[in-house]
Order: structure tokens, then sequence, then C-alpha cells
């Protein structure tokens, strides 16, 4: 059987409630970007392995049994001194923002080296490896490794996803996502993000002038454009998946989201909804990432595809936690929603 392997700091977040100390109401949820990747496949029966690093400890065994509970399997975890990463973020937040307190210092994954992987034990029955820019921004050791994974998958024909998802309260350790991204994503032949991020990590600019105030139509022309430059400048990529999410004018808290999927030099784009009564923003993109990578693996048309993600992505705003429970039947239905 082959497997997706999803590598990544696998996180714990703390989540305090309004009120909190005075009044309780600390909620904790795993989480970690590729973790929720992982989650979220295994849901849909596609077979798949969280790749990260943790201490030896009964916390460390409890983790496992939730992620084989959810059919991930964990032999691609490596037992590492150090602790486990954790994370505050406040229900409603959004990660970009100010809300976000990391506490990864010294855990066992920002401490892990290529030296600590033997790659061919380690992508033994992988066909496919997912992966994000939070990972290299963590730590010098944690850059190199992935970029030492990523070395280690193409030369065996693995293809390679990479998120490219921005976090600034990260990247402390001297280094700017483009000194460091660029290598990484030249051996991807799937890459995910927005026209904003490629320019920032790879160095592809999108064209000025796209804003919130656009229709998606014309944003689509400005994510085809950016596809291509990208396409060109990093040849190994095949596709592109784009997310448009923008705050809707009528509330401060609603979302305006589409999704595009650039293949075979055409542009397959979602329809934009606005999304209000958002439970949690965490892990959205998780999920755009997920189901662009669930329609591959199910052999769905590229339109399929995006609608696919596109559903799976916006569903997640109404699921408290890092990773979406949300079944296959839920997400179908919430596709015909969308097209409807
Ligand atoms: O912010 C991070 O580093 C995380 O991985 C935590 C979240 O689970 C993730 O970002 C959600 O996309």
């Amino acid at each position: 059987m082959q497997e997706i392997l999803c590598f990544g700091e696998l996180l714990l977040r703390l989540s305090p409630e309004a009120g909190w100390p005075a009044k309780g109401g600390l909620s904790s949820y795993i989480g970690g970007a590729e973790l929720n990747v992982a989650m979220a496949l295994a849901g849909w029966q596609i077979p798949v392995a969280m790749g990260t690093a943790l201490p030896a400890s009964p916390v460390t065994d409890l983790l496992k049994v939730y992620l084989n509970q959810g059919h991930v399997t964990t032999r691609t975890i490596i037992e590492k001194e150090g602790r486990i990463g954790t994370y505050y973020l406040t229900p409603g937040a959004d990660l970009k923002s100010a809300g976000v307190v990391y506490d990864r210092a010294y855990s066992a994954f920002s401490l892990l080296t290529p030296k600590d992987v033997d790659f061919d034990a380690y992508l033994q029955g992988i066909s496919h490896l997912h992966l994000t820019a939070i990972s290299p921004a963590v730590s010098q050791t944690a850059a190199d490794s992935c970029l030492a994974l990523v070395e280690a998958a193409s030369r065996r024909a693995i293809t390679i996803s990479l998120d490219l998802n921005y976090r600034s309260k990260l990247w402390k350790y001297g280094k700017a996502p483009i000194d460091i991204i660029p290598a990484i994503a030249s051996h991807a032949t799937f890459i995910m993000g927005n026209i904003w991020a490629a320019g920032q990590m790879l160095g592809i600019d999108p064209e000025s002038g796209a804003d919130q105030t656009m229709d998606p139509d014309a944003l689509a022309i400005f994510a085809k454009k950016s596809a291509e430059k990208l396409t060109e400048a990093y040849p190994t990529c095949q596709q592109v998946g784009y997310t448009f999410r923008f705050n809707a004018p009528q509330s401060e808290e609603a979302v305006r989201y589409f999704g595009c999927l650039y293949q075979k030099g055409v542009l397959y784009q979602s329809r934009q909804k606005d999304y209000d009564g958002i439970a949690d923003r965490a892990g959205s993109g998780d999920c755009f990432m997920a189901g662009l990578l669930y329609g591959n693996a199910a052999g769905l048309s590229a339109q399929q595809t995006v609608d696919f993600a596109t559903a799976a992505a916006t569903g997640k705003f109404y699921e408290k936690g890092d990773h979406t429970r949300q079944s296959l039947e839920t997400v179908e239905k919430r596709v015909a929603l969308l097209n409807a």
C-alpha cells in the first residue's frame, strides 16, 4: 500500500476562552499544518502517514493512539529528545495575527537534523510527500531536514507538495523565507498558497493591483499569471493551488473565499462565497491542500478538485480545533451547496 507522508511538527494547541484564567476554560487541540492535512486525508480514506519528531513519553504514546484511531500511521514518527511544541491561540483568532503565541523552542522537531533520518527506510512505501513552509521556519536544522527529505524524495521519483504558509512569529533564526524556501520548492510538483506568498517566499511577485475589491474573475487573471510565472521558474511544479481569502465587507468577522487550481496552462476556479458565523479559522488552508491532494488521488477532474478543496476549506470554518473531522459525504454536500 502506497502512502502519502505528511512531514512537519505536531503541535499541541492551548486555546484560552474569554475570561481565562479567572473563569478557567483552556481547551486543547492537536494541530500542526501537516498533521491537519494527514487527518483530513485519512478521514477521506486516503492512506497516509505522519512524519515528525516527538520525545519518548506517555504523552507521545497517547498522541500516536489518537493518530492511529484517525487512520494515520505513525511509523514515521522519530523519537528524539526535546519537548512537544505548543502554541496558544484564542478561539476565532487568525494564525497570521497577533493572537498566536508559539512555544516551540527546544521541541524535538526543532532539534531534528538530517542525520536523524535513514531516508531509504523512511521513504519506503511513500508515493507522495507533503510539507509546508512552516517547518523550515522553526530552526535551521529543521530547514536542513526538510531540504534533505525533499532531495531524497525527488531522487526516488516521489511527488512532493509544498504549502507556502507564512508564519511571521517564526523565522527567528536569522533567515528569511526567500533564503530557504526556493531550494525546497525546486523539488515540488505541487505548490499551494496565494499570489502574495508566492512573491514573498519564491520571488514570484504578483502583478500589481490585486485587492479584495476585485471580482473573482479579475483576481483569477492575477492567479493565472502568477502560476504561469511560478511554473516557468520552478519547472518541476505541475500544479498550483491558490486561495483568495478576504474579510467580507458586511461584517468584521465574515470571510469571502474562493480557490483556484492551475493545471497544464489552465486555471480552474471555484465560486466565491461569503462565510459568516465562523467557529475557528485555524486549519482551513490545510483542508484546501488536503482537498487538492484528495482530488488528485481520487482521480477527480481539475474543476471537481478545486470545488472539493474549497468546500472542505470553508467547511472547516465551522469546526473547532485545528484539523477537520468532515466526512467525504459532508464535503460532497458542501460542494453541492457551493455550486447551487
Ligand atoms: O501555526 C502553525 O505552525 C501550525 O501548524 C498550527 C496550525 O495547526 C496550523 O497553522 C493551521 O493551519
